[in-house]
């Protein structure tokens, strides 16, 4: 054990990033279909307007389930890294051509002119690399969300931000860093945490 607390990060990325590849295939389906039944129900699930999700990599659970079940009036949208380190989002579906991003990630291949910014999306669907029950979260380190979403602080509402995992990507304790942008809920297969203020137990 190391006692650099950006080393403990790392390592703790790997182990989860392990861990979420390891998932069997049927484990993996199931698990998409029970993230979809959880993101459906959220309390503040928009019923129209964009909505951003991702395109699994990395052994991250699918979010296809959930694309088909979003109502007709949302228009699924997945993340484009922007020249300007921050995320744009355009929208995808069956038959949209795709290129692979810098880290191999699929893209949807469309001009700029059909891309849209973070502000204008009704909810974010983050992938998650680790999660504690306090809403702190561990992602890729890129900083590509919290760098985009850095307007959320401090100002709830929309864009709703609800990060995505398999359950066994829940950790005990992960320390809260001052740039993390606050998760208004966590989905897994089988619970939905709700982190909004109004909605935390009380201490
Ligand atoms: N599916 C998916 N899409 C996403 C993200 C994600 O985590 N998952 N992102 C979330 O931010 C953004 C992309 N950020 C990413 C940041 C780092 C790596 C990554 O694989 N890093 C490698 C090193 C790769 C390299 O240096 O070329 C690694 O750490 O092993 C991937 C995506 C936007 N799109
Ligand atoms: N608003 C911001 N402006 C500039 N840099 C930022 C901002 N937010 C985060 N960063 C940088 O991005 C990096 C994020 O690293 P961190 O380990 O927190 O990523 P993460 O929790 O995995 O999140 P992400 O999924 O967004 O990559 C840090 O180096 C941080 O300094």
């Amino acid at each position: 054990m190391t006692d650099d607390p950006m080393a403990q990060r790392r390592q703790l990325r790997d182990r989860l990033r392990q861990a979420r590849r390891a998932v069997t295939p049927a484990s993996r389906n199931h698990a998409a279909d029970g993230l979809a039944r959880q993101l459906t129900s959220l309390a503040f699930a928009p019923s129209s307007g964009p909505v951003a999700g991702y395109w699994a990599s990395d052994g991250e659970v699918s979010l296809e389930p959930w694309r088909a079940r979003l109502p007709g009036s949302c228009t699924y949208c997945l993340p484009v890294l922007g020249d300007d380190g921050q995320l744009r989002f355009a929208p995808y579906g069956d038959g949209t051509p795709l290129r692979p991003n810098r880290f191999g990630i699929p893209e949807p291949d469309l001009p700029v002119s059909r891309w849209l910014r973070p502000i204008d999306m009704a909810l974010v669907v983050l992938p998650l690399v680790g999660f504690d029950l306090e809403g702190e979260r561990l992602g890729m380190g890129g900083g590509w969300y919290d760098r985009s979403f850095a307007f959320r602080h401090g100002r709830p509402g929309s864009p709703w931000m609800v990060g995505a995992a398999f359950d066994l990507q829940a950790v005990p304790r992960l320390p809260a860093q001052a740039w993390d942008v606050p998760l208004d809920a966590v989905c897994t297969e089988s619970i939905t945490l709700d982190f909004r203020p109004s909605h935390r137990s009380p201490e």
